[in-house]
């Protein structure tokens, strides 16, 4: 396909560039999304770490469900990756944590710091946040790659530009990328994403409260079944809702849920009912009266992207599939 072939070229290219820059810098801090640390990370970049120092920022964390984050961040530091949760963009505490972090080095070493990640994780922020108001004192620096930038930070260098990591589209990687915002509408609609969030995030009470609000009341969303969806090379995921237990209303885990529900059934049949009731609801209607479902897709999407509904993640650790996945 010609757009897959394109794709695959421009991704190959982006990993050529980071190859460049990682030449030039002793230290990489990686900008992963916290509602899905697995996915929202390159699976390239950890094989072309070599000894350099590798900090993870999770980006919008305050966003993200909380007690999932403090799990993430306790796995990641079982895996030896130092985990730092970003509280919204520019957040301070985060900043200077960092900049801590990074200029804890010997005396006589300055070292070199790129900042990188997926698109749209979350990277220029970090990055603007980082150099603050010393962006202006920029200059390259010899020696290290031509033409790049370097913001003088006292303790440590920082790359000017970040570090685009390509991502890894397989499976249901592709609509948790897309239900981020991470890839665009021609990798993942908001059809088919409004549809894997339903799936997902309907076993979590909470995700079906915020549905309630919005005047959707049925019918019953699926209930999570714990390790139906491993994480990892085949990556599916079970919902996050599950790894806290059920919940009130909510169907014990590996049962399938009571009235009509529809886990492992028809998750699309599901989404168009659900669908068509955000259509009525928001009077998002097309010729004839007719429930416009693309609209209310774009609209439950745009609404869990913004946070809109509540603090949800799509990932938990406990569906990692073993020890040492993803580090
Ligand atoms: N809520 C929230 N939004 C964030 C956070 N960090 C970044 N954002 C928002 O995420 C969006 C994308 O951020 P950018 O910094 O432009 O992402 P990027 O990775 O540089 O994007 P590209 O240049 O497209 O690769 C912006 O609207 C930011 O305001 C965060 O911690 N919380």
């Amino acid at each position: 396909m010609a757009e897959g072939g394109a794709l695959k070229g421009h991704m190959a290219r982006a990993l050529r560039q980071v190859r460049r820059y990682l030449e030039a810098v002793d230290a990489v801090v990686e900008v992963a999304d916290a509602r899905a640390p697995f996915t929202s990370r390159s699976p390239q970049l950890a094989a072309l770490m070599e000894g350099r120092l590798h900090l993870l920022v999770l980006s919008r964390g305050d966003l993200a469900d909380p007690a999932t984050t403090r799990a993430w961040v306790d796995w990641f530091s079982s895996q030896g990756i130092e985990p730092y949760v970003g509280e919204g963009p520019g957040d301070a505490r985060l900043v200077s944590r960092l900049r801590r972090r990074l200029a804890r080095a010997p005396a006589a070493f300055k070292p070199r710091v790129l900042v990188a990640g997926l698109p749209n994780v979350g990277k220029s922020t970090l990055l603007n946040s980082l150099a603050g108001r010393r962006r202006a004192r920029v200059g390259a620096q010899p020696g290290v790659t031509r033409g790049k930038q370097w913001v003088d930070l006292g303790s440590f260098w920082l790359m000017d530009t970040p570090g685009v990591l390509p991502p890894h589209l397989g499976g249901t990687r592709r609509l948790v990328l897309g239900a981020l915002g991470l890839v665009g509408p021609e990798l993942a609609g908001p059809e088919e994403i409004a549809a894997f969030l339903l799936k997902r995030l309907g076993g979590a009470p909470a995700f079906r409260q915020a549905l309630g609000r919005w005047g959707v009341e049925g019918p019953r969303l699926p209930a999570g079944v714990p390790g139906q969806e491993p994480l990892g090379p085949g990556q599916g995921g079970e919902p996050p809702g599950a790894a806290h237990g059920p919940g009130p209303g909510q169907p014990a885990a590996g049962r399938p849920p009571a009235g009509g529900g529809a886990a492992g059934a028809d998750g699309r049949a599901l989404a168009q009912v659900v669908l068509e009731q955000v259509a009525r609801q928001r009077g998002l209607l097309g010729p004839g009266g007719q429930p416009d479902i693309h609209r209310a897709a774009a609209v439950l999407v745009a609404a869990f992207r913004a946070g809109e509904l509540g603090r949800f993640s799509l990932e938990h650790p406990r569906m990692l599939a073993g020890p040492g996945q993803g580090a």
